[in-house]
């Protein structure tokens, strides 16, 4: 991929991106980061804190959550002009049916061009239960744009009284390559992730891993959704190659093996002198797996 030149827009401008990723505007995706070097297994691309949170919980409704949103928004757009500016250039895809208009302190536009931009770049903060407890949008992490087969994964700890994010890599990312997050559990089955990219974030994914779904049928879809290549015999893969799955190894090596879990491994962050971890950490779970011991029994699998 093209090493890209930053692009000078206003984001870019008021909030100066961290070394190792970088705003670039990417044709057809809009703003994106760019990986600025050599990305190592595991490094940290960047931390953030939240520009808007607010609460929610299990038992909240659209209208809850919205309604918890505009307040927030209205706060800090007193407290914050400037970060209530920031909030307001970030993307706003499709609008959710507005259901707390009435009890918005915004005009109607601006009501839904928060509930929009709520949409498509609010991520879900969960509890030690995994239950959602909150939402976040943050200044930098809201440039990542989805892939279906991210090369990092983002951690929080709100359970440590914390609503930071950072995001790791998975793997090596070489410089000039985009950094992706996936929206959602990377388990997920083709229609499902297209369903729900173009009604919350308005677009049609077309990255490798959809490109070769997009030709599965609906039982082969079902396998994935089932555990996808978890659920294989090994024999049977090997009969039947990597042609129909070859983003196998991706679910085999990135994906949490732990019931009802559904996260994503990521490689411990490398040590001060630079030595790349083999320990991997479940940014759902929490789990830790050795590297090379995919089946989890703590013994080192044979290749
Ligand atoms: C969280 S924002 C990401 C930053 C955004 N690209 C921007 O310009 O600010 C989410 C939006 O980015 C765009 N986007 C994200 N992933 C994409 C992809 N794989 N292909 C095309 N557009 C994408 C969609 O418009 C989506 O609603």
């Amino acid at each position: 991929m093209l090493v890209l030149p930053p692009v000078s827009t206003p984001m870019a401008a008021a909030s100066s991106p961290p070394p190792l990723v970088q705003v670039a505007d990417l044709a057809g995706r809009g703003r994106s980061l760019i990986a600025t070097r050599h990305i190592k297994p595991g490094e940290i691309l960047l931390s953030d804190s939240p520009l808007l949170l607010y609460p929610s919980s299990p038992a909240a409704s659209d209208a809850d959550d919205h309604a918890a949103l505009l307040r927030a928004a209205h706060s800090l757009s007193l407290s914050s002009p400037s970060s209530f500016h920031q909030l307001l250039s970030l993307h706003a895809g499709p609008t959710p049916p507005v259901s707390s208009s009435s009890s918005s302190p915004f005009p109607p536009s601006l009501t839904a061009t928060l509930l929009a931009a709520d949409r498509s770049n609010a991520f879900a903060l969960a509890d030690a239960r995994r239950r959602v407890s909150a939402y976040a949008i943050y200044p930098l992490a809201s440039f990542f744009n989805h892939d279906c087969l991210p090369n990092a994964c983002r951690f929080d700890y709100p359970d440590r009284g914390s609503a930071d994010l950072t995001v790791r890599a998975l793997h090596d990312i070489p410089p000039g390559r985009e950094v992706c997050l996936s929206y959602f559990p990377v388990n997920w089955g083709y229609k499902e992730r297209q369903a729900r990219l173009l009604e919350d974030y308005g677009f049609r994914c077309e990255c490798d891993r959809c490109r070769v779904e997009a030709n599965w049928k609906d039982d082969e879809e079902n396998m994935e959704e089932d555990g996808g290549d978890e659920g294989m015999a090994e024999e049977e893969e090997e009969e039947e190659g990597d042609g129909d799955f070859p983003h196998a190894y991706f679910f085999v090596k990135f994906v949490c093996d732990v019931e009802n879990c559904g996260g994503t491994l990521a490689p411990l962050p490398p040590s001060d002198d630079g030595t790349v971890s083999d320990v991997l950490e479940c940014n759902v779970c929490g789990k830790l797996r050795k590297e090379g011991d995919e089946d989890g029994d703590g013994e080192m699998d044979d290749d």
